[in-house]
């Protein structure tokens, strides 16, 4: 689909709900740029950037990194790719950062993956991140061709330490007091649709359907 005018979307779901997953078919299909926060605080933290130094601990003991150092972050990469459309995956994870975000741009659509728990934690232990491109597998689910390494680079897998049973049980947490709140934000803007299952392959369809009916709509209203 050739879109006319930049759409601005945000994926939310708890850790392990599949957003990564679901990003990356979006992004084939649709051309928005993608951008995950985890995936680049993850980069800073591999090249001992400041940045990396400064939000290790957080991140290890599954805790979110402060607002103010993820709402600087996310709108300077958002600045310099405001010409094209983009999903964004792992922000806002607060209602401040929602706010921050709403200050600067309009969001047209927020996908919701809504993944019960118990499906999560078993997801979580078997994912395998290809760090330097944010690729994911699952043993189960994805597995690589080679055991180990990324389909396309042949680059080594890693298994994130956050993805430990009891830090992943304090990510789950976290996210209930402190990220379901902005699934409400947003219900009450009107652009929330939520995406209900255990499974990413029959979430997916569902997914594809509506952004093909939300993108032709954006464009019939620009035309
Ligand atoms: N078993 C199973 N695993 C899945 C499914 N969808 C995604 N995964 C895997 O679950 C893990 C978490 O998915 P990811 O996209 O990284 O979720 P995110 O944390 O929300 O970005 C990864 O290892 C995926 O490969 C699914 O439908 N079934
Ligand atoms: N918007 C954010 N606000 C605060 N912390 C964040 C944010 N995005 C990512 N993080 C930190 O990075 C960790 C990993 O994030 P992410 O890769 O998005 O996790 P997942 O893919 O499991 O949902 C989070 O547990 C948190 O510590």
């Amino acid at each position: 689909m050739v879109l006319q005018r930049v759409v601005r979307a945000v994926i939310m779901g708890p850790p392990g709900s599949g957003k990564g997953t679901v990003s990356a078919r979006i992004t084939k299909s649709f051309g928005l740029k993608h951008l995950s926060s985890g995936d680049i605080l993850r980069a800073n933290i591999n090249a001992k950037t400041e940045l990396g130094l400064l939000t290790k601990s957080c991140i290890d003991q599954g805790q979110l990194v402060p607002d103010d150092v993820m709402s600087r972050l996310i709108l300077s990469e958002l600045r310099t790719i405001e010409q094209s459309g983009w999903l964004l995956d792992g922000f806002p994870r607060t209602v401040s950062q929602a706010e921050a975000l709403d200050d600067v741009y309009t969001v047209d659509t927020v996908i919701n993956l809504n993944v019960p728990f118990q499906t999560i934690r078993q997801r979580l232990t078997s994912r395998w991140t290809h760090l330097p491109s944010g690729r994911v597998y699952n043993i189960d689910f994805n597995p690589p061709k080679v055991a180990g390494l990324d389909d396309e680079t042949g680059e080594p897998l890693i298994q994130r330490d956050d993805d430990k049973p009891e830090t992943v049980t304090r990510r789950l947490k976290s996210y209930e007091t402190q990220t379901e709140p902005v699934l409400e934000y947003y219900r009450s803007k009107g652009v929330l649709e939520t995406f209900t299952g255990t499974e990413t392959n029959k979430i997916w369809p569902h997914v594809e359907a509506f952004l093909h009916r939300k993108l032709s709509s954006i464009n019939q209203r620009v035309a």
